[in-house]
């Protein structure tokens, strides 16, 4: 298990990024951090792999305390593996020699059959005998996660891992990868700023806000029960009604047109979003948004239910 325990840090004197962070992650299990950026979501991943010195806390893998660069010579946890935002590959040698790399030289066979296991998790099959130079940025961020896994590291840090990387692949790979970490029981945590990362496939997540941990739960609980706007807007278009002197969050999707209702708002503009529309609306002196089947007119009245 991973125990954080009252950390804090700082980069100068006068700015604490970090500021008493407390949770803990269980073996296999997938953490997301979110939270908007400059909040400190990178840091926490490099304070866990070991690659800073805290100012105060203690963080604990099992019975190993994790030490910054100041105790440990060689910076960086041996049982986890880190992937920055700028993967660090060696750009002249092939994408399956980055990975082999990390294997061992004495078994060839296991090797050659982890390093086509991992090919196949990251989609770069076609690519293997491809120099890293010559990979495109979304592909080489892929072979940083495969070079990660080679050697099945215990807790795997991922700092906006599919940053780099299409729609269209970025789905199939999540699937793939978070599959492979579960039946590998590896742990992982993820700094992201997509909420898909989060709500598909993490067991919990951690945001932050103004250098604290705001909330850590169930991705689950947090969408459905946001306790502030903050929040809700991690996750979608979100609006602040008030209604009998209650303020409440809704999402888009939680609010319909309908033929009567004393809630009248006026359409200010109809966005097109592939299967919906997302309607701009002037209610009650503040804009609101919300889905609908069809456009709707500019400047018309409609009626709306909560
Ligand atoms: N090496 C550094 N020296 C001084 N300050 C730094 C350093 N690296 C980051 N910071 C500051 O620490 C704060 C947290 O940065 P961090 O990169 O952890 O944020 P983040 O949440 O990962 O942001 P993003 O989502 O934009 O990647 C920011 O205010 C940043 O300017």
């Amino acid at each position: 298990m991973l125990n954080v325990q009252n950390i804090s840090f700082s980069y100068t004197k006068n700015k604490t990024v970090i500021n008493n962070f407390n949770f803990t992650l269980n073996e296999g299990e997938h953490l997301c951090v979110m939270g908007e950026s400059g909040c400190g979501k990178s840091t926490l991943l490099k304070v866990i792999y070991g690659l800073l010195d805290l100012k105060k806390g203690t963080i604990f893998w099992k019975k190993n305390q994790v030490l910054g660069p100041k105790e440990h010579l060689v910076p960086g946890m041996e049982f986890f593996k880190y992937v920055a935002q700028d993967f660090d590959l060696m750009p002249y040698t092939s994408v399956s020699e980055n990975i082999k790399k990390h294997l061992s030289r004495f078994y060839p066979t296991e090797s050659e059959k982890r390093t086509q296991e991992l090919l196949e998790v990251i989609e770069m099959t076609a690519f293997e005998k491809t120099k890293v130079k010559n990979l495109s940025g979304g592909q080489k961020q892929r072979v940083a996660i495969a070079r990660a896994l080679a050697k099945e590291p215990e807790l795997l840090l991922l700092d906006e891992p599919f940053g780099q990387i299409d729609n269209f692949k970025k789905n199939t790979l999540r699937r793939h990868l978070f599959a492979y970490l579960k039946e590998k029981n590896i742990a992982c945590i993820v700094a992201t700023h997509d909420k898909n990362d989060a709500l598909s496939f993490a067991d919990k997540l951690l945001i932050i806000r103004n250098n604290k941990i705001i909330v850590n739960d169930a991705p689950k609980e947090i969408y459905n029960n946001p306790k502030e706007k903050y929040v809700a807007a991690l996750f979608d278009d979100v609006n602040e009604i008030t209604i009998d002197g209650k303020t409440h969050l809704l999402y888009p999707h939680q609010i319909k047109v309908v033929k009567n209702s004393d809630k009248k708002a006026i359409v200010l503009n109809s966005y097109f979003k592939g299967s919906y529309w997302l309607i701009e609306a002037a209610f009650q002196n503040t804009t609101i948004y919300f889905n609908s089947d069809n456009p709707l007119n500019d400047k018309k009245e409609i009626a709306l239910s909560f």
